[in-house]
Formats: structure tokens, sequence, C-alpha cells
């Protein structure tokens, strides 16, 4: 437990009692257990995997993977032992990287090669991950020779799975010995990859934590098949990667909108957003989109996080159109308002209408996947820490592996700074933010995406722990 004191920092839920000055000195509590990493480089601070009723960390062990945070409720007393670290945040010189992803066919290797191939003076690394291939496709190869730094193609199986641990070989040796050579790392997943574990090694794995942060994922829409593939029916247990995709993304791309006309392309997009809000989208054909849109777009940075979370925020509070551009035809409304100024606005839930309809007309005995949707809690006034940190904490021990991802921005008592945050189950990464202007309202806004998001239990959950 000595080391606990030394690394771990707190945040959120951590929960941070922040001193009064200076700002960046907080105090550590209980659970989730958030800690600092220990390298140079390091800009955020890190969960480790929930594991219920385990009631110690051990940052000793040699696997990231093992590390286990405190999470059982009964244990979730301040720690007031002394363990106030820093939470400055150093400057962050890390090698950014960007996941594609998008279901099979969805045009993703069109995209990579359409980045590959534009003028934007960046060196980049690409990591191509194909099912079974022996070889990249022409049009890429014909990309490297227009620049890319490096090309390595995992094709013994998908990233998501069973080559983890190549990918984590694979960027170490990148960064080894191609470090001053390339300024960007792409990685393209197979069609069939479900984003999140892909992006667990990004904080589980110190060799890739360390060197590399991901900066954001876009996932490629097919406009034709879409909603063949969000239809699809799994059985009890099986993530539909055609949703996960949309819901762990940072950027959409509806690709393929020669292939459709108007109205189901406006039906896709409303579907998407029912999965995921969150994300900028923009329709396109062939992956033509401004290179601005997929790299650089610091999709896991706390600091963005404020202004996509911001930008959630008001869509919800003045039932703005959804336009992240000028082609952007995504006719949203959002009128929900409580007159408490606490607003929460749970989307459909993706299957209703076709499991609906299939109930209608014959009776059967599939398991609909009960969908992903998002919801998004906004409401004034400051959260007491331990109670936050309960209740947060309580409910990742119990809905990690529904709660997909999860961004925010706090107003938490005794803090002068705006707290933010962001996480994906149960890896969360926050920190204080800049000071809350003088006449500025504390406003609070969660995002939440993932299964079984229940709208009401989340915001009754979250004005519980307000004063
Ligand atoms: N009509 C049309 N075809 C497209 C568009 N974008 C890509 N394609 C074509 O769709 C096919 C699949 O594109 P890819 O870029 O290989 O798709 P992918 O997502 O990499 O495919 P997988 O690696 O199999 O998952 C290719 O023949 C592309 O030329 C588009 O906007 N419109």
């Amino acid at each position: 437990m000595a080391s606990m004191s030394m690394d771990i920092a707190t945040t959120f839920i951590g929960l941070a009692k922040l001193q009064t000055t200076p700002r960046s000195r907080v105090r550590a509590s209980v659970f989730p257990l958030l800690w600092r990493s220990k390298f140079r480089n390091s800009h955020s601070l890190r969960t480790i995997s929930i594991q219920p009723r385990i009631v110690s960390i051990d940052l000793s062990k040699s696997n990231p993977f093992s590390r286990r945070f405190t999470a059982a409720a009964a244990t979730a007393t301040p720690q007031t032992d002394g363990s106030d670290v820093s939470t400055k945040i150093p400057p962050d010189d890390r090698v950014p990287a960007t996941i594609i992803t998008g279901f099979l066919g969805s045009g993703k290797t069109t995209l990579l090669n359409h980045i590959l191939t534009a003028d934007h003076g960046k060196r980049i690394a690409v990591i191509e991950n194909e099912y079974g291939e022996v070889d990249i496709d022409g049009s890429l190869v014909a990309a490297k020779a227009a620049g890319a730094e490096d090309i390595v193609m995992l094709n013994n199986g998908c990233l998501c799975c069973t080559v983890r641990g190549d990918l984590v070989r694979m960027i170490a040796e990148l960064v080894d010995k191609k470090k001053g050579k390339f300024d960007h790392i792409v990685i393209e997943t197979t069609g069939l990859a479900n984003p999140a574990p892909i992006i667990q090694t990004f904080y589980a794995e110190d060799q890739i934590f360390n060197e590399v942060k991901l900066d954001g994922v876009v996932t490629l829409v097919d406009a034709k098949h879409a909603d063949f593939h969000l239809d699809d029916v799994k059985a009890k247990g099986v993530v539909n990667e055609a949703v996960e995709q949309i819901a762990y993304a940072d950027r959409i791309i509806v690709n393929k909108t020669d292939l459709v006309g108007e109205p189901n392309i406006a039906s896709l997009i409303q579907r998407i957003r029912s999965i995921n809000r969150m994300a900028h989208l923009k329709r396109t054909q062939f992956g033509k989109v401004d290179l601005d849109y997929v790299l650089g777009i610091g999709g896991f940075d706390l600091e963005r996080i404020e202004s996509a979370v911001n930008t959630e925020g008001s869509k919800e509070d003045h039932g703005s159109h959804d336009h992240d551009h000028e082609h952007e035809h995504d006719h949203e409304h959002h009128h929900l308002h409580d007159h408490k100024h606490v607003m929460v606005q749970r989307n459909l839930n993706v299957f209703t209408t076709n499991a609906e309809h299939h109930d209608d007309h014959h009776s059967h005995d599939h398991i609909h996947d009960p969908g992903v949707s998002s919801v998004s809690i906004v409401c004034e006034g400051s959260l007491d820490l331990e109670k936050a940190n309960m209740w947060l904490g309580t409910l990742l021990l119990e809905r990690s592996d529904d709660i997909y991802r999860m961004k925010g921005l706090l107003s938490v008592e005794g803090m002068n700074e705006r707290f933010v945050f962001q996480g994906v189950h149960d890896i969360f990464q926050g920190s204080p933010d800049r000071l809350w202007g003088p006449d500025e309202p504390r406003t609070n806004k969660i995002v939440f995406i993932g299964k079984n998001l229940n709208a009401q239990e989340l915001e009754k959950g979250f004005k519980a722990c307000l004063l």
C-alpha cells in the first residue's frame, strides 16, 4: 500500500478533495482509484479495471491488465493519509494514434488511402489489421510510396482479440526503432473488430501509454449496408460490432452516400445519433474528408472533452439542429427539459422498432441485442465528493461492461476548477481544468454511451450527489 499513496492521484470519483490552493494538489480518496503514471510524458490519470470485492491495489504487478482497484462500496471511505499528489500536467509529446474502424467494406482502406496520399506533411506509420489476408492491397502500397513511413500488417487474427499482444509489440517496436521518423500512427482494424479492447490497450499497456496517446476513433459507416448490420440480431452476450464501432467513435463518417437516396441517409444518421450523439458526423463518398477531421482530433484528450461535452450540452439546451458541418443533415431536435434545470436525454433504443415489428408478426425466441444508446445529464449545482465517489464507483462496479463511453465536465464542491473526465468502460481519466469563471454557472454535464442505460436511474443517482 505504500506505493499506493505515492502513485495514486485522484479525480472525480477518486475523489479529489482539492486543496484551496494551489490548484495542483488534490487529496486522494478511495475508489475507483486513479493513479498517475510515473512516467515523464504522462498526460492523464488512469484507472485500472474494476474487480468487485478486491479491496487492495497492487501496482507492483508486471502485467498491467492485472491491476485492479478497490471497488467494494463498503471500502469507500475517504483517504486522508497524506496521499496528496501533484496533478500538474506536463507537456504531452507522445505520438498520436488514430484508430480507423467500421464494418466490413465500409471504406476504411479507402479513407486510409486518402489520408496517406493527401498533402498534410505528416509522416504516418500505418498498422493494418486484416483477417487472413497476406498482403496489403495495391492502392495501399501505392500510398506507401507516397509517404507513409511504415506500413505493418497484422493478418493473423483480429486486433481486438487474438493479436492485441502483437499490436503492443508492434507499436513498441515502431517507437523503439523509428521514434522521430513519424508523426502519427494510424491503425486500421478489421471490419469485425470491437474497438473497446483496442482502445483499452492504449491505457492499460505502459509500453504504449508512455509513448503513444490515443488521438481518436474514426468510424466509417456504409450508407447502403449499415442498417442491415445494425439490425443484426446476435445471440445473447454477443456484441453487435457495427453498433459498438459507432458507439466508440469520436468521428463518424457516413460513407458511400452515392449509393443511396437522401431519405435513407437521413434515417441512418438519425439511427447513428441514437447510438452516439457525442461524435462529430460527416457524410461523404470514397472517404473524402478533410484530414483535420480525422487526424489530430484529440478525441481522448481531456482538454478537448470539455468542448465535446459542451457541444452536447448546448444541443440539449437549445434544441438546436445537429449540424456538425455544412453537409450534415441530421435534423434532430432535443427539447427534453425539466423544470429543475436537470436534463436527461435518453435516446431510443436502436432495436426497439425491429423487436416490436418482429413480435407483431410472429413469436420467436431470439433475444434482441438490447441496443446501445446515449444519456446526457446537464444540471447546475455542486457535487458532494463522497456521494459522487460512492455513486459512480458503484455504477462502474456494477455496470462498467455496459458503459462504453463517458465524458463529463463537473462542478465539485470546494473545487475552484472545473473537473473534466472521460472513460471507456472502467478506464477513466480525469483532472481539474480551468477555473470556473466568476459569473459562470457551475453546470455539470455528463454523457454516457452504452447498453441498457436507464436515463431516469442515472439522473436520480447523479442528482442525489448534488449538495
Ligand atoms: N460507391 C462507392 N464505393 C466506395 C466508396 N468508398 C469505398 N468504396 C468501395 O467499397 C469497397 C470497399 O472499400 P474498402 O475501403 O476496401 O473498405 P474496407 O472497410 O477497408 O473493407 P474491409 O477491409 O473488407 O473491411 C471498395 O471497392 C471501395 O472502392 C464510396 O463512397 N462509394
